[in-house]
């Protein structure tokens, strides 16, 4: 077992945009800068939203942190955005999911500029996507290529599995590793809560994604030996030992599991900070391409 080490990874491509950062900036160009939009105060966004500028500050970039009461109407955030659109010192605008049920997160997604949607929601940048040409790819699949990558794991020809069709990471991924790319060029099945076999179908698996937010749902006995594991589960559990109060939990049983893996990364150090990471580059590429 050897384990794919998101935060290492993270930090040499951080490290890398912060080179690129450094020299744009002597060449008097424009510095990357990301607009966060946060509305309310979840616990769990609060800590991402924290985590995006912390890496902004690190690698060189500006960044705005836009607050917003959970009260707050869609007219008055779609505002927002236009302004963040038609500023032409922002380079990306993100809006951290999930938002209060009043608000139509659709809406919303859509006000923001395609050429400024780093996180790659908008209907423009999936349709990029889906048609292989470049865009924003949504920064948790995103991020999970770039650790393949930096691990130089050869996906050519093997059956991946990915377990969850969410818009922001099960269908996307399922769509980059059927690419023809490098990483990619699998053979993919996307499972999801109706899927009758699954199993079987893990069993299946040289690489499995497990994106369906359950903690430990993929156990020892549903990996093939030697199988590549990808787990995007970061659910908080209760944990009085803890200074928090919880700990995170991923969706794969990792203890078990990494017995019988090749490659697999934990829950936290794994998808989590490649993700920022991703974002990250996102930014850089608008920045570049919108001046
Ligand atoms: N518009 C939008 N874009 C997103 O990219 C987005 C979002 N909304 N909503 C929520 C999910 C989740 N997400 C994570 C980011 C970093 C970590 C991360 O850094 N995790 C650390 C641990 C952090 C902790 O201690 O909680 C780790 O796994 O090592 C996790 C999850 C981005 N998301």
């Amino acid at each position: 077992m050897q384990i794919l080490d998101g935060k290492l990874a993270a930090q040499a491509i951080k490290d890398a945009l912060k080179l690129d950062v450094a020299q744009r900036s002597n060449e008097g160009k424009k510095i990357p800068h990301l607009a966060a939009i946060l509305v309310g105060n979840n616990g769990a966004s609060e800590t991402y939203v924290a985590a995006k500028v912390k890496a902004c500050e690190e690698t060189g970039f500006k960044s705005t942190l836009v607050r917003f009461n959970s009260d707050i109407d869609e007219l008055t955030l779609l505002e927002e955005i236009d302004n963040l659109n038609n500023d032409p010192d922002i380079d990306g605008i993100l809006v951290q999911l999930p938002l209060p049920k009043h608000i139509d997160a659709k809406k919303v997604i859509d006000a923001i500029s395609p050429n400024k949607d780093v996180d790659g929601f908008h209907p423009a940048s999936v349709g990029k996507m889906v048609e292989g040409l470049p865009t924003f790819i949504p920064a948790t699949p995103y991020g999970i290529m770039l650790l393949l990558k930096h691990y130089k794991i050869d996906t050519k020809g093997k059956h991946a599995i990915v377990i969850g069709r969410s818009n922001i990471v099960g269908r996307p991924m399922s769509i980059l590793l059927s690419g023809n790319s490098n990483p990619g060029n699998c053979t993919v099945t996307i499972c999801h809560s109706h899927t009758t076999n699954l199993k079987e179908l893990c069993l299946q698996g040289d690489i499995i994604v497990a994106a369906l937010g359950i903690p430990e749902f993929v156990t020892a006995d549903m990996v093939k030996p030697g199988a590549i594991i990808i787990d995007v589960g970061i659910t908080r559990v209760e944990d009085s030992t803890r200074k928090s109060g919880f700990r995170l939990k991923g969706d794969v049983a990792f203890d078990q599991v990494a017995e019988k893996t090749d490659w697999i990364t934990p829950v936290p150090g794994g998808v989590g900070p490649m993700t920022i990471a991703a974002l990250m580059k996102n930014t850089y590429q608008a920045c570049i391409e919108n001046n």
